[in-house]
């Protein structure tokens, strides 16, 4: 193997990104401030690559990474690999097969390249879900990753630890090809589920440190912005996105301000209404939220088509707590639309789908991405040189 070759002076870092779907990772090195060229974006689906395309201008190779040879990853002569491979393998919904499953052999092949390729990358970033850390692909992923002489320190992280009021833990990898390393190389080798060695090189960063007590999770939940923060810009509730989160009696004023509605707002969120029958079936399993609420659930890539474990439903006009199942249809429960959840995943006001991109489309390829508010920070930690 090659060794190391960092960049040259004023020349931008050359990046792959592989399983680019729509985008994610490119957004959170754009929002980290970086200075990196994403040479060539990968991946098999061609909606996500319309959708990649529409927002970057240009389309990502659209094949099978597992049918990528060393020879391939030569000829670009990248620094960084930006991994985001098919989580299914390790879900606890799914079969759990890990390296058994088909969908995970496109990650081992591309991590075993690495060892056979003359030109390696210096630096790596992956993300998965929690419980790919436990996973018999993780294993063989640190047994590349040693072998190849990376130092690596990984994450457990979700937005809520950086304000955003979105409960959505990830696992993240980072590993920097010897002899550069990571500014806080205590951390190296470990596991962690806080994100206080990004502070130090992030300014910006406001992080509450939460280690399970009770206290802290209560305190990890006030720091969130609202969900009104978050909502539609282009209907009645704009009106709201400009308040200021931590006062509070003004926030009680806009959340007055929602409930006087006339139904002619109503009407253009009618297809993101909860049917009653829905209601009537899972009223009691759904997870509700309200404007003033500092916290929802995971979108998943299947919510719209299931409501159950699929991600958090809104109650928009309704301020009191109405939990009983009965009183659900007069809240006007709704999906958070498109749009809201790319806010969620914090992603900018620029991004969009193209026009032929179907709603059921937009939130399989939305719950298949990433938190930019989470990975912006890790990965400009990565990049960053120790002083
Ligand atoms: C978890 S998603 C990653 C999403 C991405 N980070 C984003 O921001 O949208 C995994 C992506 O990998 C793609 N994919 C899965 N297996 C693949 C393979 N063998 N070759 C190329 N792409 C693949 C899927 O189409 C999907 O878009």
């Amino acid at each position: 193997m090659e060794k190391v070759s960092p960049k040259l002076q004023g020349e931008p870092w050359r990046v792959l990104e592989f399983y680019s779907g729509i985008g994610g990772m490119r957004y959170s090195l754009l929002r980290a401030g970086i200075d990196a060229k994403v040479i060539q974006a990968f991946d098999i689906n061609d909606k996500a690559n319309d959708v990649y395309e529409h927002n970057f201008g240009d389309r990502p190779y659209q094949g099978n990474i597992e049918s990528l040879t060393a020879a391939d990853i030569d000829s670009y002569r990248a620094h960084v690999w930006l991994l985001s491979p098919p989580c299914q393998p390790y879900t606890r919904q799914g079969l759990q097969k890990q390296s058994g499953d088909a969908r995970a052999f496109s990650f081992l092949k591309i991590l075993e390249l690495m060892l056979q390729a003359s030109r390696p990358p210096v630096m790596l970033f992956m993300e998965n879900v929690v419980g790919f850390e436990t996973s018999d692909t993780h294993t063989k992923m640190i047994e590349i990753l040693e072998k190849a002489g990376f130092s690596r320190q990984e994450f457990i992280l979700s937005p809520m630890q950086f304000r955003v009021p979105y409960s959505r833990p990830r696992y993240f990898c980072l590993a920097k090809r010897r002899p550069l390393s990571f500014q806080t190389q205590l951390c190296n080798n470990q596991l962690l589920w806080s994100p206080w060695p990004l502070l130090e090189n992030d300014a910006d960063l406001e992080i509450i440190e939460s280690h399970g007590s009770q206290t802290t999770s209560d305190k990890l939940l006030l720091s969130c912005e609202p969900i009104c923060k978050f909502l539609d810009n282009s209907n009645h509730q704009n009106e709201f996105s400009s308040h200021d989160a931590s006062s509070i009696h003004r926030e009680e004023g806009a959340l007055e301000k929602i409930k006087d509605v006339d139904e002619q707002d109503i009407e253009s969120f009618d297809q993101y209404l909860v049917p009653s029958s829905l209601i009537d079936r899972w009223g009691s399993a759904m997870d509700i939220v309200y404007p003033d609420s500092r916290r929802c659930c995971c979108f998943t890539k299947s919510y719209y088509r299931y409501v159950k474990g699929t991600g958090s439903l809104l109650a928009p006009f309704e301020v009191k707590r109405m939990g009983k199942a009965h009183s659900l249809k007069e809240q006007k429960l709704r999906y958070f639309t498109p749009r809201e959840v790319a806010n969620l995943h914090s992603f900018p006001e620029d991004f969009e789908f193209p026009q032929h991109i179907g709603l059921r489309q937009r939130y399989a390829l939305l719950g298949n991405s990433l938190s930019i508010a989470v990975v912006a920070p890790l990965l400009k930690y990565l990049f960053a040189e120790p002083s």
